[in-house]
């Protein structure tokens, strides 16, 4: 395992991998489904593998842990060779998450999580701690969680404990194929950003396969764009990728998708949040409403007794009980700082607001994002070079007039 330090300060516990003349030809087909794939994923970093359907991404994941034997080649994990290594053994070692969660449906959430980890001989003390932090780690309460079952969980859930019961061995990589393919977009957006935030804490080597180039870009460090028989066409940062795209397949795959990528390659945190004042469940509505009248402010944001918010209600609305109300508003637009400026657009339209709470996912709320605020970003990022965009912006800009919390 690799040791040192990101950017960031942050612990590489990750593993490089290299992928060295890697073949796949499948018994009975004419031509390779991977032809010769030269590949190096450095230690820590987070690479996503897009390209149109049939061209080799899941068979290239899949030979990285062995569930497909490559027909010739090697592939290195850590410096090592890892084509001889017993592949049980190996795949102990990589954690790998698919789009349907892959749970046991019959095991409780702990015992899935713990799997590996009791294959391994971990004494119970050891997996039960190992657990409880996991499925902190990918926000779920362990009190709350540990005993279900899959079936008694949304489908967000069930891949949250996917990706707990991956990481449970602390392997130096995790492989995910389409892990948030089957969830609703605002689960997606939500699970994405906890994928980030777990990279963050744990700095793994994560290699993610996806349709959507919006979603490689992203959770990729580093985007791999192959086409017919896991051919590369690019293998660069989002940023270059969309700045300047190799050759004309990279071109049109981007496409259509391009000025939305571009939006997602600033975060939330990047930009400046407004303070916002906060509300507990059966304060004194009169006292709420001193203290934001005190401060300016025209909206409250409700929060719950672990600080996550609950709602947003104007003053008038605060001030018609005289306590404030533990009412749930579930379209509540919350982003996360890792979020990007897409995501926030998308979550502030379909809830008709002209911004969206920021909070660190089941931690603290940070602030608000104005609308106007990313619009002036996005302006700045289409410069006059893709005016056709402004349209986007004059959109975004209406609905912001047309009401919400601005
Ligand atoms: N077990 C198999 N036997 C024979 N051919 C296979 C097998 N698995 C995959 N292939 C073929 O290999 C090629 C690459 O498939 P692969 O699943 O890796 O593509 P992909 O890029 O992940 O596609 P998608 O995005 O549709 O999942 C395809 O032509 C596919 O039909």
């Amino acid at each position: 395992m690799t040791s040192g330090t990101t950017e960031s300060g942050r612990e590489i516990t990750g593993a490089s991998i290299v992928l060295d003349g890697v073949e796949k030809h499948f018994r009975g087909q004419s031509e390779p489904a991977v032809a010769e794939l030269d590949l190096e994923i450095a230690a820590g970093e987070v690479v996503a593998f897009v390209g149109p359907s049939g061209c080799g991404k899941t068979t290239t994941l899949k030979m990285i842990n062995r569930l497909i034997e490559p027909t010739s080649g090697r592939i290195l994990i850590d410096g090592r060779d890892v084509t001889g290594v017993n592949p049980d053994k190996l795949r102990q070692s990589i954690g790998y998450v698919i789009q349907s969660g892959g749970l046991f449906p019959h095991w409780t959430v702990e015992r899935n999580v713990g799997a590996i980890p009791r294959i391994l001989g971990w004494d119970k003390a050891r997996i039960a701690e190992r657990t409880e932090y996991l499925l902190e780690l990918v926000g779920l309460d362990p009190a709350e969680y540990a005993h279900r079952l899959p079936k008694d969980m949304s489908g967000g859930q069930q891949q949250r404990v996917g990706v707990a019961r991956a990481l449970a061995a602390d392997p130096p990589v995790l492989l995910m194929d389409e892990p948030f393919g089957a969830v609703d977009p605002i689960t997606r957006v939500r699970l994405q950003d906890s994928l980030i935030e777990i990279h963050k804490e744990l700095g793994k080597t994560i290699v993610v396969v996806t349709h959507d180039f919006e979603e490689a870009t992203k959770l990729g460090d580093r985007v791999l764009i192959l086409s017919k028989g896991g051919h590369i066409e690019q293998f660069a940062t989002p940023a270059e990728i969309l700045a300047t795209p190799a050759n004309e397949f990279v071109s049109e795959f981007i496409g259509s998708g391009a000025t939305l990528a571009q939006l997602s390659l600033t975060r939330v945190k990047d930009t400046e949040y407004d303070p916002v004042t906060t509300a507990r469940v059966g304060e004194s509505s009169a006292a709420v409403v001193a203290r934001a009248r005190a401060q300016g402010h025209r909206w409250v944001v409700v929060v719950d007794s672990t600080g996550v918010p609950i709602a947003w209600p104007s003053l008038d609305e605060i001030g018609a009980t005289d306590e404030v109300a533990g009412f749930v508003d579930n379209r509540l637009p919350v982003v996360a700082p890792s979020s990007t400026l897409h995501d926030a657009l998308d979550q502030m339209l379909a809830a008709s607001q002209g911004g969206a709470l920021v909070a660190v996912s089941g931690g603290p709320l940070l602030g608000w994002v104005r609308i106007g605020t990313i619009i002036e970003v996005i302006r700045g990022q289409l410069g006059d070079a893709h005016a056709d965009e402004a349209s986007y912006v004059e959109f975004a800009e209406a609905e912001a007039e047309n009401g919400g919390a601005s």
